[in-house]
């Protein structure tokens, strides 16, 4: 089994479990459910830099990242830094987060809010917008095209917007549908954890204008976002580059300032 059947196959037993603990009703009746989303494609058309910043304690790629920081200042530094929008992991045991982290995010800032996650049931789906979130991801290596279908339904139904992620040809063919906003492209495999920026230029031409694309996960450098510029990404999503600094808001800030000039 590779780590993405493990990570999926832990998901759909926390997601039994916590489904046990606190119904849907009860999700439903978060004071969040009234929030008015954000728009995260919306910040990335009209922005010069594009940088998505995410919260990331650690990864099974590359364990420990940054255990020494609270959710609220690295939420306060990347919104000074004036990025466009967060992405917050909230799975536990791979990646140390949590939907508490989220909620955190919340309330500590205004700029939309990416649930990082492997939603895989709709019920995740209730609780990103119940804890303050704006956008989910949905990755196409875990889903069938139904799935993704009905999933991105469900978060429009409740005006959550979709990053649908994908690594290669065949995900991105079965996966293109109305119900998705963003497109991105996970350089990194998360079967093997192999990184390269050239899967991002590969798939590029092959996403229809009407998404906005997003390039994600190994982009170290301000060289590596200007290179992929031309081949029409607007989103960066960017971790570990980021957290693994002791002041990730700082770090965001110097990387849009380089992207800005
Ligand atoms: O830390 P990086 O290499 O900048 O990557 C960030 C983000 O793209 C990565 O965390 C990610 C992309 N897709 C995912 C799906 C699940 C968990 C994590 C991810």
């Amino acid at each position: 089994m590779n780590i993405l059947d493990k990570i999926v196959a832990d998901k759909r037993r926390e997601v039994e479990l916590k489904k046990s603990l606190i119904p849907a009703s009860q999700l439903m009746q978060s004071v969040m459910m009234d929030r008015e989303t954000l728009s995260l494609a919306k910040q990335l058309r009209k922005s010069r830099s594009g940088i998505i910043a995410e919260h990331k304690r650690r990864s099974p790629s590359k364990s420990i990242i940054n255990n020494s920081l609270n959710v609220e200042d690295v939420t306060e530094g990347y919104e000074q830094a004036g990025v466009c929008g967060m992405s917050v992991l909230t799975d536990g045991k791979y990646f140390g987060g949590s939907l508490d982290d989220l909620l955190l995010a919340r309330a500590s800032t205004n700029i939309p809010l990416l649930r990082k996650e492997f939603i895989i049931d709709e019920y995740q789906i209730l609780e990103a917008k119940a804890y303050g979130a704006d956008v989910i991801l949905l990755i196409a290596a875990v889903l069938s095209r139904s799935e993704i279908k009905i999933l991105s339904e469900t978060a429009k139904a409740l005006r959550l917007e979709v990053l649908l992620e994908v690594h290669n040809d065949t995900e991105l063919e079965k996966s293109l549908m109305p119900s998705l906003d963003m497109l991105g492209v996970n350089n990194r495999n998360l079967k093997n954890f192999e990184v390269s920026l050239e899967t991002s230029k590969l798939l590029a031409s092959k996403i229809p204008d009407d998404f906005v694309k997003v390039s994600e996960s190994g982009i170290g450098s301000i060289e590596a976002i200007k290179e992929l510029r031309p081949f029409g990404f607007q989103g960066f999503l960017i971790g570990e580059n980021f957290m693994k600094t002791d002041n990730p808001g700082l770090s965001a800030q110097k990387f849009i300032m380089g992207l800005e000039k």
